[in-house]
């Protein structure tokens, strides 16, 4: 009996929305659900027990920049990375597939390696699918996704076709490689937004045994049509009895429309991001906090929420971002972290009680209200 299963317990009539829940070594994460991301071992200006009352279940630590800073080893020596983060829960590293190209300086890709120049010393480092699968296991997360060749959006079909196959053999590699029953490895399916390269690859990847199955090469600048669409031709062909995880995804409107396409899973820098930019989420829409208009509005945040941002009148948390005070990003960030958690609890709610489109749709009508 693995470590590691997923209990499908409820999907909607109407969509493929679906109810379940993740069962780790470290705990279960309900689905579906949002991990935040703590991509150096934090999210960012937000305490971990913070991270923990915004009602998170599962967290999100980087292989690439966790491996250049502090060093895997150094993790290690620490505990790993839920005793150095002091974080009880299932953490998801990521496997160092998209910094790599995304943030690395690429020297080279080939069969073997991704070779890249670190962005933080220069150093050049090779990154295999053994090493990194090396670097999560030192690392001591729940659940370590598989190298992948990501590359940038609009490629050829050569391209992404080539990036596609490689990323399936490094998969493989991955898990020839693997030697903790007490990690779950992911799956990473791409082929760019071809239906049939994604019809492809999935079929590749599932024949292999996986515990969980991610879409990656999204959210990547394509129009968000574009992503709903190659998310819906690729669940289709990923197992239901599995975690379906999309990567780097997104804005609130981005996780619905993905659960009713058959996703359990995502993370996203949005709710951290946005805040420390001032930007809250709300059930009326995105509302830039450090605009003159809240000067003087005594109204929380988000009336309702019990986040300790919701304490505070938008007036003052205006003043904060005018007056460059850190606590203005740090209770936006907790706001925004709290309200996407309280999105997911609700998406789980309204999927159990079968009313998740007549849900999704009063949400989006919110959203478009747009009237602060
Ligand atoms: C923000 N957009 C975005 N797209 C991604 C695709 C992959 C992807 O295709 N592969 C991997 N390994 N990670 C991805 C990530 C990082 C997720 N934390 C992505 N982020
Ligand atoms: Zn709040």
């Amino acid at each position: 009996m693995s470590n590691f299963h997923f209990d499908l317990q409820h999907r909607d009539a109407a969509t493929g929305a679906r109810r379940g829940v993740f069962v780790t070594p470290h705990g279960p994460v309900q689905t579906p659900g949002f991990m935040p991301v703590g991509t150096q071992g934090t999210v960012k200006g937000v305490t971990i027990d913070q991270v923990a009352a915004t009602g998170a279940h599962m967290i999100l630590g980087n292989t690439y920049h966790l491996a250049l800073r502090p060093g895997h080893e150094t993790v290690r020596r620490l505990g790993g990375l839920h005793a150095m983060c002091g974080w009880e829960g299932p953490i998801l590293t990521d496997s160092g597939g998209f910094q790599v190209f995304s943030l690395g300086e690429i020297n080279k890709v080939t069969e073997h390696a991704a070779t890249f120049r670190s962005h933080i010393d220069g150093r050049i480092v090779e990154l295999t699918p053994e090493r990194s699968i090396e670097i999560q296991e030192a690392l001591g997360s729940d659940v370590a996704m598989v190298l992948d060749h990501v590359i940038a959006l609009p490629a050829d079909t050569g391209a992404v076709t080539d990036a596609m196959e490689r990323s399936i053999r490094w998969a493989k590699r991955c898990l020839e490689y693997a030697n903790s029953d007490l990690q779950a490895k992911f799956a990473i399916v791409q082929g760019g937004l071809d239906e049939t390269l994604r019809a492809q690859c999935a079929r590749e990847l599932t024949s292999m045994d996986f515990d969980g199955y991610a879409v990656g090469g999204l959210s990547v600048g394509e129009e968000s049509s574009e992503m709903y669409r190659v998310t819906a031709a690729t669940t289709e062909h990923l197992p239901a009895d599995h975690p379906r995880y999309l990567m780097g995804v997104g804005r609130p409107i981005d996780l619905l429309e993905n659960v009713a396409r058959g996703i359990d899973l995502f993370d996203c820098v949005m709710p951290t991001r946005n805040g420390r930019n001032s930007i809250a989420f709300t059930d009326a829409g995105p509302v830039k906090l450090r605009n003159a208009v809240h000067r003087e509005d005594r109204r929380p945040v988000e009336q309702g929420c019990p986040c300790i941002a919701c304490r505070h009148s938008r007036g003052y948390i205006r003043h904060l971002f005018n007056a460059g005070e850190m606590l203005g990003p740090i209770l936006l960030s907790i706001h925004n972290l709290t309200y996407y958690q309280r999105l997911m609890s609700e998406t789980r709610s309204a999927i159990e009680a079968d009313r998740f489109e007549e849900f999704r749709r009063e949400k989006i009508a919110g959203w478009n209200s747009a009237t602060t």
